[in-house]
Formats: structure tokens, sequence, C-alpha cells
């Protein structure tokens, strides 16, 4: 039987990757981050802070290095917790140094050039998409680095791998349910990024909390039917990696998303938006991904439309608005065939 104790990389050391990584070591796992700089991995080592995670004391049992490559093969799970589209220049340079015993979990929620996160992983790895665990839910860094109670998905096509990483985070505060629909997880998190950008531009025009919920329910039957027609359980959307996340992604300010969105609703030119950014906006890089991949399957995505509108051919807010109230009417419900 495996001790309790892991040894997990997690590579990519901003907010996510350093609070998952908080996760692991409170559970008892010997975690190592790698850092793309010195001056991050300094200050992990050194002084227990990080710039991603302002007043934070991180426990002493997380380190960081920027030469991970002798530390992989000793491994229990690599963990990638880098930004979409930093995954295929920072992948590749780790190939044959990871072995399809080793977990590979995917915190990314992004598509990026019409590929969900995992895929890119299995290419750039060379191993099958079924082996990697994606872990999903609301699961904003800043208060799960505080220690606040959430809980996430960990999912794996091979329930066994879910249920190895799931005991790995599994600290109290952050509880894992168990799931075999990593690609239901996956459209997920990657469709409720977009339909946060709609919710929060529209709080940014000052619109209430009718609208938000109307974009909210509707952005769900959105992610559903894209979700049913790849493939995926529709179950999880009714999940924690479903409504959960997207829920908390479309209420709360400390969502890079909504809040890019909420710029965007006042006013903010795109470029504008990016810059008062806190982090990277996966909505952005993705929304455009996602229509091709609903058009591919004949989904219709109304939302992520306008977004794309927004995002790639100057429409504003307001346009947004009227496009989406100006549409025919519909049943009420998230059936594919009813759209
Ligand atoms: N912050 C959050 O609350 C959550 C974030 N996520 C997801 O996690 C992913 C990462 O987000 P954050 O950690 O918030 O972003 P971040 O901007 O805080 O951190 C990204 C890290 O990746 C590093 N990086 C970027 N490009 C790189 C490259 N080419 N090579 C090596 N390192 C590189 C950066 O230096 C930085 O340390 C995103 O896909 C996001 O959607 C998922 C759940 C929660
Ligand atoms: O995925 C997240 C919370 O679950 C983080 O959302 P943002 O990337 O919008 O900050």
């Amino acid at each position: 039987m495996e001790t309790q104790s892991a040894r997990i990389i997690v590579l990519g050391a901003g907010a996510w990757g350093t609070t998952f990584a908080q996760v692991l070591a409170d559970v008892g796992n010997y975690v190592t981050l790698w850092a793309r700089d010195e001056r991050t991995a300094g200050a992990i080592n050194e002084f227990h802070t990080s710039k991603y995670l302002p007043g934070v004391v991180l426990p002493r049992k997380v380190s960081a290095t920027t030469t991970v490559e002798p530390l992989l093969s000793e491994a229990d799970g690599i963990v990638v917790a880098l930004p979409s589209d930093a995954l295929q220049e920072a992948l590749p340079k780790f190939l044959g140094l990871i072995t399809e015993d080793q977990e590979v979990i995917s915190l990314t929620k992004g598509l990026f050039h019409g590929q969900f996160t995992s895929q890119i992983i299995a290419e750039a790895w060379d191993r099958p998409r079924d082996t990697i665990t994606v872990i999903s839910g609301p699961n904003l860094a800043n208060e799960i680095i505080a220690r606040q109670p959430a809980a996430t998905v960990v999912a794996c096509p091979q329930a066994e791998r879910a249920k190895r990483v799931g005991k790995w985070c599994d600290a109290g505060y952050f509880r894992p349910y168990y799931s075999v629909d990593s690609l239901g997880c996956e459209v997920a998190g990657v469709v409720k990024n977009v339909i946060a950008l709609a919710v929060g531009a529209a709080a940014g025009m000052g619109l209430g909390k009718n609208t938000s919920s109307t974009l909210i329910t509707r952005g769900l039957a959105e992610m559903t039917r894209l979700g049913l027609a790849l493939g995926a359980n529709g179950e999880t959307f009714l999940g924690l990696a479903g409504i959960g996340d997207l829920s908390t992604t479309c209420t709360s300010e400390l969502s890079r998303n909504y809040s890019f969105g909420f710029n965007i609703g006042r006013g903010l030119t795109v470029p504008q938006a990016l810059a008062a950014s806190k982090g990277p906006c996966e909505g952005v890089k993705s929304c455009q991904s996602v229509l091709e991949l609903a058009n591919q399957a004949g989904v219709e995505m109304p939302i992520t439309e306008s977004v794309v509108d927004v995002i790639k051919h100057g429409h504003t807010a307001a346009q947004m608005g009227e496009r989406l109230l100006g549409r025919a009417r519909k049943r009420d419900g998230v059936s594919i065939e009813l759209v």
C-alpha cells in the first residue's frame, strides 16, 4: 500500500500552482514548485512568500526550483498549473522524463488552438489522454490559500488514478469529489470563464442580479449543450466543476475573467482591460476556440458568440446586450435538440 506522503512537482509557481502546493503540503506531501525565474523561487525558498499571493506566508514544506528536470523521475505526481498559452512552449522540454505510472494532473482551465489542456499534455508527453487527471471546481486561489473551505472535482477516466490524486489533496478544508468525466470538467472549466466575461460586463454596465442570474443560467445551458455534444456526462455540469465553478467565477471580484468583463462593461477597451487584469484571463484566450468547437459540433452558444464579438470584433458591452435580447424566443432548458 502506498504511504500517505507523495513527492509532487508543481509546474507553474503562480497563484493557483502555489496555492495548490500549499494544499498538498498541508496533507503531508513533499512538494516542489517549478518557477520560471530565480526571483520567484528565491522568494519562496528564503522568505516563504510569493508576489502572486500578497501577504501570505507559505509553509516551509513548500520549496521551489528553476531546475526541475532532475526531480521529475523521482516524483509520484506532476501537476501542471501554467496558463494555457504557456503549455506548448513549456511542456515539450520534459518529454521522456515522465513515465505513464506517474500521475499527471492538470489545473489549467484553458482551450488553446482548439485543444483542451489534457490533450496538449498528452501530446507533449506522449501519453494517453485518459491517464491525465483534471482538477476543477469553485477554487479561487485567494480563498483557498487562506484555507477557507471549498470542494473540487478530481476527475480521471481511470478511476484509480483519481482516487490516488484525491488522497494527496484531501486537506480537510479542500475536499475532493471523484469523477471519471475529465472531459466534462474541462469543458465546464473553459466555458465558465467565457460566461463570466459576459456576467462581469453586465455588472460593469450597472445591471443587477436578474441580468446576471439570466446569463449564468443560460450560460449553464450553453456549457451543458457543448459538453453533451462532445461526449461529456450531463451530471458534471450540475456539479462542482459545472454550476459550482460557474457561480463562483461569475460572482466574485477575485475572478480575473469576471473583473475583465466588468472593466469592459464600464467602458474600457480590450487592451486596457487586459492591462488592468491581475492574472491570465483564460476566457479572452479561449472564447474564439470555444465558438469554433461549438460550430463544429452543431451547438448554438449565443452568449459565447457575443463575447467573441466583444473580444475580436470591437463590439461594446451594450451591443452585446442588444444582440442577446434580440434573439428569437426559445424554450427553457438545456436539451441540444431544443436550441
Ligand atoms: N488563480 C486561480 O484562482 C485559479 C486558476 N486556475 C487556472 O490555473 C492556470 C494558471 O493560473 P494562475 O496560477 O492564476 O496564473 P498566474 O499568472 O498567477 O501564474 C502563472 C505562472 O506560470 C508561469 N509561466 C507563464 N508562462 C510560462 C512559461 N512559458 N514557462 C514557465 N512558466 C510560465 C508564470 O511565471 C506564473 O508563475 C490558469 O489556466 C487558470 O485558469 C484554476 C483554478 C483557480
Ligand atoms: O477558476 C477559477 C476559480 O475556480 C479562477 O477564475 P479566474 O481565472 O477568472 O480568476
